[in-house]
């Protein structure tokens, strides 16, 4: 991107919408976090003004352990108005779960990787495509929107490079599904700035950019720069996860997604407005790395909060 591009977006003056995964993509990969804190973790993000969350998945608790509360969660969270409370459904069962849950909206997810499908999923691409039809028609009489997801568009941890047409053929797949908006996943974080927005470019000949959200787990440091160049391209729609929580079971090694704060700072001193106060998203990933007993993996909360001990 030119700097006279740079400079655009950043007098936009746009609204970005940022989609918070700590509480599923997050937590998905760790070890018995007791419900109640999910739940005071998805509660201080809607405070901190977040009003897209993530808030668990309906999938096999054979597979995904650390998941197998979410109707616990999604039942008991106190919820706000105007804030979505999603959760992902790889099929009808999870599906007819979210439902019971109350799941404000939910999430198909698929893969550009045939390999990363078969080992997440445990089918091929056309077969999960199968397996979304009636997810699809049952979200369609409910009245449920449906967001989906396309992993491994920057690489896959199995078959290394994917080519970027094949991302395109996924996404608008789901798109004309009826998914309301593709989100595209860097799984294991290895994009970089250029092959982003080639990427982003070459898909958003086949799905309108404003459907489109960029999902860029952190593994090389990236994510930031990666977003930063795909800005002027129009894409609105950043996924995140506070203190840069998580990772994906079947992508060892991948590190959580882009930190909320760090994502927020960067939007706001660009003069993007978001809705979120900074504070208090510190506030609360602190408190969930603190529940964890991990370092805080964002650089914006970590400076932020040290920085208000020095003052006290
Ligand atoms: C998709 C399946 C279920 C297929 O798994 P399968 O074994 O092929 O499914 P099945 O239909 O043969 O069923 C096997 C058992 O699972 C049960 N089952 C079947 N479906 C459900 C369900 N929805 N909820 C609860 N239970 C379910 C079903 O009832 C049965 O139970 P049993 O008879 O053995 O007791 C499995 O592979 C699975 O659960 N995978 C989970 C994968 C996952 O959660 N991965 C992490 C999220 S994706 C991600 O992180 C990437 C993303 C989105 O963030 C974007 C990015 O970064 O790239």
């Amino acid at each position: 991107m030119s700097l006279a591009n740079l400079s655009q977006a950043a007098n936009a003056k746009d609204r970005v919408s940022i989609f918070e995964m700590g509480a599923r993509d997050g937590l998905q990969n760790e070890v018995a976090v007791p419900t109640a804190a999910k739940i005071a973790l998805i509660e201080s993000l809607a405070d901190a003004g977040l009003k897209r969350i993530e808030a668990g998945s309906f999938v096999s608790p054979k597979w995904v352990p650390q998941m197998a509360d979410s109707a616990d969660v999604l039942k008991q969270i106190q919820r706000q108005s105007g804030v979505v409370y999603s959760a992902l459904t790889p099929n009808v069962k999870g599906f007819e779960l979210a439902l019971d849950a109350k799941a404000s909206e939910v999430a198909i997810f698929g893969a550009a990787s045939q390999s990363f499908s078969q080992r997440n999923i445990n089918c091929s691409i056309e077969e999960s495509i199968e397996r979304f039809i009636p997810l699809m028609e049952l979200a369609k009489k409910h009245n449920i929107p449906v967001r989906g997801y396309v992993s491994c568009v920057l690489g896959c941890p199995y078959e290394g490079e994917i080519a970027v047409s094949e991302v395109a053929r996924v996404s608008e797949i789901l798109y004309k599904m009826g998914c309301y908006e593709i989100s595209l996943g860097d799984t294991i974080g290895v994009g970089t700035p250029q092959k982003a927005r080639r990427m982003l470019q070459t898909v958003a000949e086949r799905v309108p950019v404003e459907k489109l959200a960029l999902h860029f787990h952190d593994t090389y440091g990236q994510a930031l720069a990666n977003i930063l160049a795909c800005l002027d391209l129009g894409v609105r729609v950043f996924d995140s996860s506070v203190a840069g929580l998580g990772g994906c079971p079947y992508a060892k090694g991948a590190s959580g997604n882009l930190a909320t704060e760090d994502l927020v700072y960067m939007l706001h001193g660009m003069g993007f407005e978001t809705g979120i106060d900074l504070q208090k998203l510190a506030l609360a990933g602190q408190a969930i790395s603190t529940q964890l007993n991990r370092n805080n993996g964002s650089k914006v909360a970590t400076a932020l909060l040290a920085k208000q001990n020095n003052n006290n």
